[in-house]
């Protein structure tokens, strides 16, 4: 199925092989880049691709041994330990079962008593870091990437965001109740996305079509954060037959 941008390269797999196929682009590219910066996602999508890669890594296939990651985001007011921090999830299905120093682990601090300060220093260690040149990235159903929401400006950067009515609704399904999921999150920008020398996104469920049609067809649009991808020259979206049934 063709992209109507040809900008962006579109795959469309059964759910299996899409999660092998972007864990297989990120072995690929550590291991031309050995100390490669990756940005990486949470939420259920990232799942299988996170159990691919600790398989490639107990298999030899993969050395995390130098890579240094940026996670996109992160809850506001929820401690490294609560189990459904950013950080708790990272640490249970990805950090923890590799060989990546910790120190090269990267994510906000949810807890800053100065969350401005946080995210300009978070934009400043990844600027020193070299930039990113691999971001993974996982999509809303409303379009949003990490949680920048619908209307968030192109030239954003990391900062602190309100998350929409919807998006607290979509995440309740890990907390007891919608009023434990947290109002609001650090987020990299729509800028700090679009400056990953490369971006592979993947989409599973018929939940995600509209959002993923939005991606691939028309113009950029406001309401539409994941639009701004059309912008970036090297974008792969994967997709399962249901996420890709919306074009
Ligand atoms: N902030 C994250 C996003 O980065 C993620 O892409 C989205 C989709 O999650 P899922 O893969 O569970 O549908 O959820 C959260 O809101």
């Amino acid at each position: 199925m063709p992209a109507s941008n040809p900008q962006i390269k579109l795959v469309v797999a059964d759910t299996l092989s899409a999660a092998k196929a972007v864990a297989q682009i990120i072995a690929d590219q550590v291991k031309v880049k050995p100390n490669a910066v990756l940005g990486l996602p949470t939420g259920s999508t990232p799942i299988p691709v996170y159990e691919e890669l600790v398989k490639m890594y107990q298999a030899g296939l993969i050395d995390f041994e130098q890579v240094r990651t940026f996670n996109l985001d992160e809850y506001v007011g929820l401690k490294p330990d609560h189990p459904e921090s950013y950080a708790a999830f990272m640490a249970k299905h990805l950090f923890s079962k590799i060989n990546i120093p910790t120190c090269q682990t990267h994510l906000l601090d949810g807890l800053t008593p100065n969350p401005e300060s946080e995210c300009k220093a978070y934009e400043d260690r990844l600027v020193k870091e070299g930039g990113m040149d691999l971001l993974f990235l996982g999509i809303g159903e409303n379009g949003h990437l990490g949680f920048n929401e619908p209307f968030s400006q192109v030239g954003e950067g990391t900062r602190m965001v309100m998350l929409t009515v919807e998006t607290r609704l979509a995440n309740s399904r890990f907390f007891s109740a919608i009023d434990q999921v947290p109002t609001h999150a650090l987020t990299m920008g729509l800028r700090t996305i679009l400056s990953s020398k490369s971006i592979v996104l993947l989409a599973i469920g018929k939940k995600k079509a509209k959002a993923i049609k939005m991606c691939l067809e028309g113009e950029i649009k406001d309401e539409w954060p994941c639009s701004v991808l059309k912008g970036h020259e090297d974008v792969l979206v994967v997709c399962d037959g249901d996420a890709a049934s919306g074009m």
